[in-house]
């Protein structure tokens, strides 16, 4: 498929974020992530979203779908994960069959002390053929990918940085809405949709696709949701507490 025709291909669909990270419960020998992009595509989703070259690789040859690749790389001297950091990232991303890269654009700085977004006019230059998947957490930041030259913008950071600890009940449906009068790239709704109805939401304030990870591939999160409630919400333990501690040190430590 050329890029225009799998940037059409998304249009009003589901994208599946596939993702196990080795703690995981549900890791084992890091396939598992295979068997949930066929469950993905078996049911109709048009994409599938997947972290680090390994897993890319692995999808892309056993399921036929386009797939967004990132690479969750957490540095010693920095107390977050960045998403898919230098040119280097994002080159072994599009070598394992990810024809969509994804990356964290915002004006937090990365590691080399430098905002995460100056990034896209790198992937642009390196990868022209690459499509350009701009994970953000505000509208400004939204404003200036596009302007960067992402093909994509996502508010998957939302609720995650400082700029927007203030979203306390994801999903940032204000934000997104925001963000497709702002913007003129499509905008792809992601963070915290569990249910069709969310999804359709997002469609409806102007998303031109929407991403689903854990209500559909995280079932250990879903379980938690159950069990939390069950035993009435017990002091120490909270789902979304539980999802920023899973922000951790995880994938691969670099210095
Ligand atoms: C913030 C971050 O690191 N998000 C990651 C990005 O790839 C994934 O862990 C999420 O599962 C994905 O964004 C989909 O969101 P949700 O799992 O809420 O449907």
């Amino acid at each position: 498929m050329t890029k225009q025709e799998i940037i059409e291909s998304l249009k009003g669909g589901l994208i599946v974020s596939c993702q196990t990270e080795p703690k995981d419960c549900i890791h084992e020998d890091g396939r598992t992530v295979v068997t949930m992009a066929k469950a993905a595509k078996w049911g109709g989703a048009v994409a599938i979203r997947s972290n680090s070259p390994e897993q890319v690789k692995a999808i892309h040859e056993a399921v036929d779908l386009p797939i967004i690749g990132l690479d969750k790389i957490y540095y010693d001297t920095m107390d977050r994960v960045i998403m898919t950091p230098t040119i280097e990232h994002a080159k072994a991303l599009w070598e394992a069959g990810a024809r969509i890269i994804a990356l964290e654009a915002t004006d937090q700085l990365n590691h080399l002390g430098v905002p995460t977004r100056n990034l896209i006019p790198e992937i642009k230059k390196e990868l022209p053929e690459a499509i350009i998947f701009a994970d953000v957490d505000t509208v400004e930041n939204a404003i200036e990918a596009a302007k960067l030259g992402a093909d994509f913008v996502a508010p998957t950071l939302a609720g995650y940085t400082k700029a927007t600890a203030y979203i306390t009940e994801p999903p940032a449906y204000r934000e997104v809405a925001e963000m497709c009068r702002a913007v003129d790239v499509p905008v792809i709704m992601e963070g915290h949709v569990y249910d069709p109805e969310s999804a359709m939401k997002s469609l409806y304030l102007g998303c031109y696709a929407v991403v689903v990870g854990s209500a559909i591939t995280r079932p250990h999160f879903i379980v938690k949701r159950f069990t939390d409630l069950l035993n009435k919400f017990p002091k120490d333990s909270n789902w979304r507490d539980d999802e920023r501690a899973w922000q951790g040190p995880i994938t691969k430590l670099e210095k």
